[in-house]
């Protein structure tokens, strides 16, 4: 019996509502398969606890996560009582950082029943690598002065083993897809960063002959997203420039609810962290409505990389068969409920199983 120990950390908002809908399905998937099994230890790390204790965790929280096998998280922010940044840095940035979870990865596919706004959606299937250690996310710079003289500086940085890393992961994995990547640039405006992150691009696409490249710029990008998304396989994107097209990614297939996400660390020296591209929606949470399957995708990113790809494969399977059903929470133009369809999702696996 292959046994996995998970830190769960459900957060705030409707993370508390998709995280045990997912805990319910991953459960099933191993009641289903017999030769794995889950334990999951829970902690209440959120902005309630910064309200409690001011701090979003404590302080020997990173060391309490080590020593898990992976990290499942729904959402972070209540910004009605904490400030967002204050929250994000406090926890998921704090997280991804210390754990050099490195790389983000964020698919994106049409699949059957879902109700995209693009009128005729091609089939589309790709994955945006986010870089997900520096780039515009960083806490370099400061404020000075008050008033008419008060000054911001927000420093973007970019390291050659950063950029480098993240591209080098970009043109691995499309080697096992459609051998094509993307980066996502904009070299016009940006003088410095940017510039740069082409010549890595330029230097690393040489390694790899066999994979096909294109560069556009994020703004022509963005709408190539919604004109033909159905010509992306893997997308390279710094920090900033991933997290926004990976809403996009969401958008068009139908609701950001869906879309799923994994922190990878790549050193293997800390666990990584799976939570969903969405986050904790103040505007719909309590009312038992929020989509569960980001998080339930999430989870299938989560069995990917513990090596269970046929499960991994079964489960996004039934989701799509669940929602071609229409069997769909009000973001997709349905009316079922979170547990609704969390339980056609786990009915359908013990069918199969
Ligand atoms: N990774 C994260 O934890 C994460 C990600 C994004 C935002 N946040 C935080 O979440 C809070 C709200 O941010 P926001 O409103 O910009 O983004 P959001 O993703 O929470 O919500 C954007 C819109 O999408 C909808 N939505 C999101 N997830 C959904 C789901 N599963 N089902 C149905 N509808 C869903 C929401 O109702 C809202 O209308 C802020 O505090 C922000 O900092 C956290
Ligand atoms: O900016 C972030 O990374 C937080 C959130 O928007 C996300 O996409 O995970
Ligand atoms: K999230
Ligand atoms: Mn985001």
């Amino acid at each position: 019996m292959k046994k996995w120990e998970i830190a769960v950390i459900p957060g705030d908002g409707i993370g508390k509502e998709v995280v045990p809908a997912a805990l319910d399905v991953l459960k099933t998937v191993a009641d289903v398969h017999g030769g794995i099994s889950f334990s999951f230890t829970e902690f209440p790390w959120s902005c309630d606890y910064y309200m409690e204790h001011g701090k979003m965790m404590p302080d020997d929280g990173l060391e309490t996560l080590r020593n898990f096998d992976a990290i499942f998280l729904g959402a972070v922010g209540n910004p009605k009582f904490v400030p967002d940044h204050i929250s994000l840095w406090g926890l998921l940035l704090k997280i991804r950082r210390e754990f050099e979870q490195v790389i983000n990865i964020r698919p994106a596919k049409y699949f059957r029943g879902l109700s995209s706004p693009l009128t005729e959606p091609r089939d589309f299937d790709f994955i945006v690598v986010r870089e997900n250690s520096e780039g515009e996310y960083s806490e370099v710079g400061g404020r000075i002065h008050r008033g008419e003289d008060e000054i911001a500086i927000q420093n973007a940085v970019f390291t050659r083993k950063g950029t480098e890393r993240a591209m080098r992961y970009a043109f691995e994995l499309a080697r096992k897809r459609k051998r094509h990547v993307t980066s996502a640039t904009k070299s016009n405006g940006i003088f410095h960063t940017m510039p740069f992150w082409d010549e890595v691009f330029a230097d690393v696409k040489r390694d790899y002959p066999d994979v096909a490249t294109a560069s556009y710029h994020i703004d022509a990008l963005a709408a190539f997203f919604v004109t033909r998304p159905h010509t992306f396989d893997v997308v390279v994107a710094s920090n900033l420039f991933g997290d926004i097209l990976t809403d996009l990614g969401g958008a068009i297939m139908g609701s950001i609810g869906i879309a799923p996400a994994a922190n990878i660390n790549v050193n293997g020296k800390y666990p990584s962290m799976f939570e969903p591209v969405h986050g904790s929606a103040p505007d719909i949470y309590g009312k038992g409505i929020a989509n569960p399957i980001g998080q339930i995708w999430t989870a299938k990113l989560m069995l990917d990389h513990f090596g269970e790809e046929e499960l991994g494969a079964l489960l996004l399977q039934t989701i799509e068969d669940v929602t071609a059903d229409g069997i769909k929470t009000p973001d997709l133009g349905g009316t079922a409920t979170t547990k609704e369809v969390t339980e056609e999702i786990c009915r359908r696996l013990r069918k199969r199983g």
